[in-house]
């Protein structure tokens, strides 16, 4: 596979600072892989409203990060200001450092974001007709994401390479369809194509905003398999959003819970979904499996609804829909690390003991999963 020529060779740590080659060499020799994505204290808002607050998380190489959370939960204005894409009128401050480049991308002028976009890190959105241009062939379009970067040296070796990318992406008689538009073809061939773009340099990061809700069930499975694919020949970091949990399940290592417009609780898929700490993973968990009924053969819920932007209680953000709230509560809870990559910001999570060491009783009408 055609890679860039140094992508790996320069990264950044939590610092800001860049990690030159040697130390990327120390981190694979110590079993590690390095971050190609480091976030922090990402705040996102317009006039002083906050819509993302103090987000901060790393993704090493080759790792699937999922980001989940209620509508209205910041998932997407996170997504947005990592590609530098954030809707006229909001701003972002923070930091955001990829691999490979020498700049923050907060701040970052559009011309050096543009020279980033598609070579460094790629998106693919919901919506494929957001990303393709309808007025041109989709081959043409994948030689010239690549044609515009200089990931392929001339004109053929990109339409070369184009048709084979159609192919790696499940696209029937990829030659044929590299000569097609996007009018001419199917939801899932679009998104396909929309994936080879992304794909087309190598990027070391892919950022996914829901690439398969608006797909038909039949093709969603055969797109995220591609998708996974991908980043995994690629050795790509990922982050993906959706809202559903069994696809986080099944195409992430580690998942990141957020509600307004904070992480509040981030681990492995295995620990977070086993064994959720914070009372809104739990809740979101309770909310989607099926299984779980009340004694009225009701589903389980979760209280209220997300409150408008700007309207989040101060102190934890869920406190108003949660049912183990105390005056604690109307501070910020601190983050409680449980593990390298684990943690979770709540001061009554699950699976929590009361002071003689017992487990700590569920409120009336809560569904404890733990
Ligand atoms: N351009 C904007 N101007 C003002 N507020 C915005 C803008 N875009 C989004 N918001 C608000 O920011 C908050 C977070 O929005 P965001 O789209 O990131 O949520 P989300 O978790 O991605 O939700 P969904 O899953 O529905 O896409 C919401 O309250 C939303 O109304």
């Amino acid at each position: 596979m055609t890679t860039r020529p140094t992508p790996d060779t320069t990264v950044t740590d939590t610092r800001g600072t860049d990690v030159r080659e040697t130390e990327v060499r120390e981190a694979e020799a110590g079993g590690r892989e390095p971050d190609v994505l480091v976030v922090d204290g990402l705040t996102v808002g317009t006039h002083g409203q906050p819509l993302v607050q103090d987000v901060g998380f790393s993704v090493r190489r080759g790792e699937r990060v999922g980001l989940i959370g209620e509508s209205g939960s910041g998932k997407s204005l996170t997504a947005l200001a990592l590609m530098g894409l954030l809707p006229e009128g909001l701003t972002a401050t923070g930091s955001v450092r990829v691999a490979g480049v020498d700049h923050d991308l907060v701040g970052a002028n559009e011309r050096s974001m543009s020279r980033v976009r598609g070579r460094d890190i790629a998106m693919v959105f919901q919506e494929p007709m957001t990303a393709l241009n309808p007025t041109m062939r989709v081959g043409d379009q994948v030689a010239e994401a690549m044609l515009v970067h200089r990931t392929r040296p001339d004109r053929k070796a990109a339409e070369a390479a184009a048709v084979e990318l159609l192919d790696q992406v499940g696209l029937p008689d990829p030659p044929a369809t590299a000569k097609a538009y996007p009018h001419q073809l199917s939801g899932g061939q679009r998104q396909r194509v929309v994936l080879a773009l992304a794909l087309a340099n190598d990027p070391a990061l892919l950022v996914c905003d829901e690439p398969t809700t608006a797909l038909d069930v039949t093709v969603q499975a055969f797109v995220l398999d591609l998708i996974v694919r991908g980043v995994v020949d690629r050795r790509s970091a990922m982050v993906f959003i959706t809202h559903d949990l069994a696809v986080v399940a099944t195409v992430c290592e580690r998942v990141m819970v957020m509600y307004g417009g904070r992480i509040v609780e981030t681990g492995t898929v295995q620990e977070v979904f086993t064994r959720p700490r914070h009372r809104y993973t739990q809740g979101l968990l309770g909310a989607s499996d099926l299984t779980v009924v009340d004694d009225r053969g009701r589903l389980a819920t979760i209280a209220g609804s997300v409150p408008a932007a700007g309207t989040f209680p101060a102190g934890c953000v869920f406190r108003n829909r949660c049912t183990h709230a105390t005056s604690a509560c109307e501070q910020r809870p601190p983050w409680t690390a449980t593990g390298p990559d684990s943690g979770y910001a709540c001061f009554h999570p699950a699976g929590s003991t009361d002071a003689a060491g017992h487990p700590a009783s569920a409120p009336d009408g809560e569904q404890e999963r733990a």
